[in-house]
């Protein structure tokens, strides 16, 4: 019963897109399945008079439409003007249809576009750790597959309603001209399509079972592809191998039996409705009545009927195959939007930040136990200081919660005595720049790298944040200088050089607060302190947090905080922490 609501929901969502263009839609389907009964109907009068041209034998039910109509236009009644007129009816007919099948493109592609747009801006604006949880590969494949089979869903929904409305008028045809015949003909074949039907395993579970398969597929490829390089260094190609045939091969095994069902059912329909309309042409001349004219316009409607339904049939099963695929992104726009509406965006302008105040912050992950207890710490315009402490102490999670990726479980995060959570979300990170340990180098130039934060800069502002972070240093050996393509995630560069075009564009960000974790971790020492160094010498000074395992980074700093277990053990000089012999006095023998 969810099963169903859902799926209604879905083409409901879907049909709902463009209303008007919809309705449109419908309503040629109308017209065009009209004018093929009419076309059809033509085939009465034309043999009637190509039988006797002279006398029409009666002048009733249709051809006494035809004749009505014929006389009301002025035409005369007879075979060449019939054949002028049904040609006329189909020359519409299909021109027609051409433009429902054009209509249906643009309304079905339209809402693949929509669903695209609106699934990327919700992953874009929606809270970070649904992507950690979800995976990018499994976005990667909503954003792409399940989106491209929303689209074809709605087109699928109007061949069908088109299928349907000619199925409509075929039977109108039929009934007009023998109601008790039509009766058999809809019964038999009713029940055929039916039994045919149910006898197969529904279409909705298998394409339940192709969409998981599909972002298996789409999840080995990312890490094959991203993790290219360890995997060669830890000859795992066999594994990934391995893991791709098994995927493959049971995207292929469902899919096959997908369209095994769909070409059963195509050829059992026809197969079954084939026995009825010849059943049909045996009760028809024992038992009834009808002018051989009318039994052949009779049987000819069955027989177009009797496709009609077997496509009908397919058509709905292939739509029942690719609803899960839209059921899953409504799922997913649905799950973003219920866990964005919890975060704040919108909020107070933020003006120019002197000082940040952790006041006893805690956090933990999403049902993981504690990784922040009680921290308090500040640090302000002009001033340095240093988090460390051993790996997994919780230092990178400060981080995440002053850029607002995370938010506290307890305690404020003050700027200038307002809690961060009170600002614009957009205007709070422009006031921070921070440079993580593994920057992305996104794929285009230097200079499109180092400018993400400030496109407006001038080339003497770029010369200047790059020459303060050191990527002068080997600005030459780059073939176009700040106009090299860096390749995908800076593939160019070294990890020393990514975080040195890091740092570059985080000092171009005319930000307040600058956060360095471990960002010069793969610099040498000279390379490290000259940064610093440059960092320090900056006339707009910022307030700067620096976290680093290499001690050396941050024995300047005017304070450091030692982190252990997601607690603040002790805080002061570089000097002050040795001399009372800590946790930070122990980091340092083991380094030295
Ligand atoms: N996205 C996440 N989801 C769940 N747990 C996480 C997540 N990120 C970090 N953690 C956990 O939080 C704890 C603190 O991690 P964090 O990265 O803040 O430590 P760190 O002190 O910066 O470590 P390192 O010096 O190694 O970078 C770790 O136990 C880690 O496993």
């Amino acid at each position: 019963m969810t099963d169903l609501r859902e799926k209604l929901q879905a083409v409901y969502k879907a049909a709902r897109f463009r209303p008007w263009l919809g309705t449109t839609i419908v309503v040629l389907s109308f017209v065009t399945a009209l004018l093929e009964g009419i076309g059809l109907s033509f085939l009465l009068p034309i043999l009637e008079i190509a039988q006797s041209p002279s006398s029409p034998a009666e002048a009733d039910g249709i051809f006494g439409f035809f004749t009505r109509a014929y006389a009301l236009l002025g035409v005369p009644f007879q075979l060449e003007y019939l054949i002028i007129g049904i040609a006329a009816v189909m020359t519409v007919r299909f021109a027609l249809t051409f433009l429902t099948a054009w209509l249906r493109s643009v309304f079905g592609l339209g809402y693949q576009r929509e669903l695209r747009k609106e699934l990327f801006d919700s992953v874009m604006y929606g809270p970070i750790e649904y992507i950690d949880e979800v995976g990018s590969d499994e976005l990667l494949n909503s954003l792409i597959t399940e989106t491209n089979k929303g689209g074809g869903v709605l087109m699928m929904t109007f061949s069908i309603v088109g299928t349907g409305l000619r199925g409509v008028v075929y039977l109108c045809l039929a009934a007009v001209l023998s109601p008790t015949l039509t009766a058999v003909a809809l019964v038999s074949l009713g029940v055929s399509t039916i039994v045919v039907r149910y006898g197969l395993e529904p279409a909705y579970g298998v394409g339940d079972k192709s969409a998981n398969v599909n972002d298996r597929i789409q999840a080995i490829s990312q890490t094959s592809f991203q993790g290219v390089r360890d995997i060669r260094l830890f000859n795992m190609q066999e594994e990934l191998s391995g893991r791709m045939t098994d995927a493959l091969d049971d995207y292929l095994n469902i899919n096959v039996r997908l369209r095994r069902n769909q070409a059963a059912l195509n050829n059992l329909n026809k197969f079954t409705n084939a026995l009825v309309v010849f059943g049909l042409v045996y009760v028809g001349f024992t038992y009834t009545g009808l002018s051989v004219s009318r039994l052949g316009v009779f049987l000819f409607a069955v027989f177009r009927l009797s496709p009609v339904l077997n496509q009908l049939n397919t058509q709905i099963y292939g739509l029942d195959g690719q609803l899960p695929h839209v059921v899953r992104i409504h799922a997913r726009l649905r799950e973003i939007s219920e866990r964005k509406s919890a975060m704040s965006t919108d909020g107070a302008p933020v003006n120019s930040v002197e000082t940040i105040r952790f006041e006893g912050v805690s956090f933990a992950y999403e049902g993981d136990s504690t990784v922040l207890q009680d921290i308090s710490f500040e640090v302000g315009r002009g001033e340095e200081i240093a988090l460390v402490g051993p790996s997994g102490a919780g230092k990178s999670t400060v981080v995440s919660l002053l850029g607002r990726l995370r938010n506290p479980n307890a305690g404020r995060i003050l700027a200038d005595g307002t809690p961060i959570s009170e600002f614009d979300t957009d205007e709070w990170r422009d006031c921070i720049a921070i440079v993580r340990q593994s920057p992305f180098i996104f794929n285009g130039t230097l200079r499109e790298n180092v400018t993400i934060g400030n496109r407006d800069a001038s080339q003497r502002e770029i010369e200047r944040v790059c020459e303060v972070a050191q990527v002068t240093e080997f600005l030459s050996g780059l073939p176009d200088r700040y106009e090299t393509e860096l390749g995908e995630n800076g593939v160019r560069l070294s990890g020393g050089q990514k975080q040195r075009v890091a740092i570059a564009r985080a000092l171009l960000k005319e930000a307040d607060i600058l956060v360095l974790d471990e960002a010069t971790s793969e610099l040498d020492t000279n390379i490290e302190r000259d940064v610093y160094r440059g960092i320090r010498e900056l006339e707009n000074r910022f307030a700067t947090i620096s976290i680093a395992h290499r001690l050396s980074t941050v024995s300047d700093a005017d304070r450091i905080y030692t982190f252990v277990n997601g607690r603040i053990t002790e805080v002061g000089t570089h000097t002050q922490l040795l001399d009372s012999e800590g946790d930070y006095a122990d980091l340092y023998t083991t380094q030295s």
